[in-house]
């Protein structure tokens, strides 16, 4: 059966769609779908990075690009919809080359490819990046000729880093681990909703 298609193992709960437990990449994008009905618009897009502390220009070329990418690749059907809805459900037909392969083709988590990232490029320390750790991470991963892969590989992780390293410049394992099920947008944007009293 073609997958696009409703099918039953799709759960909806009050109308709202519910990701597949197994499907973290489902959940990685879930966040930025913010109304919850399965599909992230643009406007979603731009919202989510909004809502994480990312400026306009950042979020605005977002959603744009990410959107005008990923749309057609998750949605059934030849003809591309000019409002470039990503299917939540479809995300991992989203997946790319030169990734890391944490994400599996299905979507779900793989353990031993998230531990081989430190293992093989945390040098410095055990549990986190440096930048040119994450840099050498990066063009280990790259296929030959991918040249699509290294872009999108390069934009993810570069903005991982922007926005997540602490000030010594290190990107820890948490933070990592909760990129991949989407918990650390959440954390971000609660923790821009309130933000910590100076003293
Ligand atoms: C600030 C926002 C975001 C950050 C920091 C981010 C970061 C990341 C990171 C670090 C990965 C893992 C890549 C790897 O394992 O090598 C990833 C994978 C992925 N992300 Fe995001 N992401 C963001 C927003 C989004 C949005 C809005 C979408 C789509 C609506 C999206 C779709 C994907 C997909 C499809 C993958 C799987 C790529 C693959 O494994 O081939 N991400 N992202
Ligand atoms: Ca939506």
């Amino acid at each position: 059966m073609d997958s696009s298609t409703l099918s039953s193992t799709d759960k909806q709960q009050n109308g709202k769609f519910v990701p597949n437990d197994h499907n973290v990449l489902q959940k990685h994008v879930f966040f930025f779908d913010r109304n919850q009905d399965g599909i992230v618009y643009p406007w979603e897009t731009f919202q989510g990075f909004r809502s994480i502390g990312c400026g306009i220009l950042l979020s605005t070329a977002s959603a744009f690009l990410i959107n005008i990418a990923l749309s057609q690749k998750t949605r059934p059907g030849k003809f591309p919809s000019l409002l470039f809805p990503i299917e939540v459900k479809n995300i991992q037909r989203a997946k790319h080359g030169s990734d890391s392969g944490v994400y599996d083709s299905e979507g779900r988590f793989v353990p031993a490819k998230f531990e081989e990232i430190f293992s093989k490029h945390a040098r410095s320390h055990p549990n986190s990046l440096t930048s040119d750790e994450l840099m050498g991470m990066l063009k280990a991963n790259r296929e030959p000729k991918d040249f699509k892969g290294w872009v999108a590989s390069y934009t993810e992780w570069k903005i991982l880093y922007t926005l997540c390293k602490d000030k010594d410049g290190l990107l820890h394992k948490d933070t990592i681990r909760a990129v991949y099920d989407g918990s650390l947008f959440e954390r971000m944007e609660k923790e821009r909703a309130s933000p910590k009293k100076t003293a």
